[in-house]
């Protein structure tokens, strides 16, 4: 017989088993984060662009992101799904101003970003003091400096700037931040919102609630306004609308009469709602398959209806929390 005299005990005590920890895996062009319950995180460095998030009360974790199956994810062209970031411009810039040469959304979502590190925590939860089940988050940091940007987007947009976007992946939320810091000597105008594409079973029994009494430009409707009557916002057709100045901050996704989602905004004023639906879907390159536009709906927190305004050397936060109501 081997002697392994140094083999370790298999009847350590308890208390310093290990503790499961948060995995982090990095490809290159990609990091996911795993919490030790099986909750998981994918964000592409292109764009910092969420591209899964997967969570649930089983061992089997359920997809809350919509991402096409045609979505481009090799940094030539934005994601089509997940949660791609816009900034410094939502939608086409207006002329005569400051972003009138960037493209549809800015350019945060067509560079790649930093990875700046990872944090994590640890809570106990509930249950007899100090001896309950320990839940885990972890934020992942991302980083996009003006020096990122090319001569030719420098030259589009030239400002000081630079952005860390924070992803934390908790139990059955997910918040995404952005802070934005002038490091330059001019000040500049900016808007931001979080694209989310969420996950649903079926556009038909979704309604979006929390938009009461909001007033909305609606795109597809020649850019009128119009006051949001109803509680439920139901998507029967395409649908292109920003809610401005929302003094409620959750706005919830409900399928059927079950909740399914609840976005959280911090900071935040607006949100977009947005569904291609049938033909616009089909005529979009990246949009697959077609028939998906039933299985997503966009609900997008931002600063659209307006510009925030940065001096040299200040800085600016905002975001979002997800919780997925599972
Ligand atoms: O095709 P993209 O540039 O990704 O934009 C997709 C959509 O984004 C937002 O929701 C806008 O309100 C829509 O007008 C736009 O069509």
């Amino acid at each position: 017989m081997v002697d392994r005299p140094n083999k370790p005990s298999a009847i350590a005590p308890a208390a310093s088993a290990p503790q499961p920890t948060v995995d982090i895996a990095d490809d290159n062009s990609s990091i996911t984060a795993t919490l030790p319950s099986g909750e998981n995180v994918t964000v592409l460095l292109h764009g910092a662009t969420v591209t899964s998030w997967k969570s649930g009360p089983g061992a089997e974790k359920k997809e809350n992101l919509w991402v096409s199956e045609k979505a481009v994810l090799d940094g030539s062209k934005p994601v089509r799904g997940g949660i791609p970031l816009v900034f410094p411009i939502f939608g086409a810039p207006p002329a005569n101003h400051a972003t009138s040469k960037l493209p549809q959304h800015g350019f945060a979502r067509n560079l790649r970003w930093e990875y700046l590190g990872k944090s994590t925590s640890e809570s106990t939860t509930s249950g007899d003091a100090g001896t309950g089940p320990t839940d885990n988050s972890v934020k992942l940091d991302f980083g996009l400096y003006s020096a990122n940007l090319t001569d030719e987007q420098q030259d589009q947009w030239p400002y000081d700037f630079g952005l860390v976007y924070s992803v934390t992946l908790s139990r059955d939320t997910l918040q995404t931040m952005l802070n934005v810091r002038n490091e330059g000597q001019l000040g500049f105008d900016f808007q931001m919102l979080l694209h989310t594409y969420f996950r649903i079973g079926d556009i038909g029994s979704t309604a979006i609630t929390g938009l009461s009494g909001v007033t909305y430009t609606d795109k597809v409707l020649n850019a009128t306004e119009h006051a949001q009557a109803e509680n439920a916002v139901r998507i029967a057709g395409e649908t292109d609308r920003v809610y401005k100045r929302i003094p409620q901050s959750t706005t919830s996704i409900v399928e059927g009469d079950k909740p399914r989602f609840d976005v959280v905004r911090d900071n935040l004023p607006d949100t977009v709602v947005w569904n291609p639906f049938k033909e616009k879907a089909a005529a979009m390159a990246d949009f697959a398959p077609d028939g998906d536009y039933v299985h997503m709906v966009c609900v997008e927190a931002g600063y659209v209806s307006d510009w925030v305004r940065l001096e040299p050397g200040d800085t600016w936060e905002g975001g979002q929390r997800l919780r997925s109501l599972l």
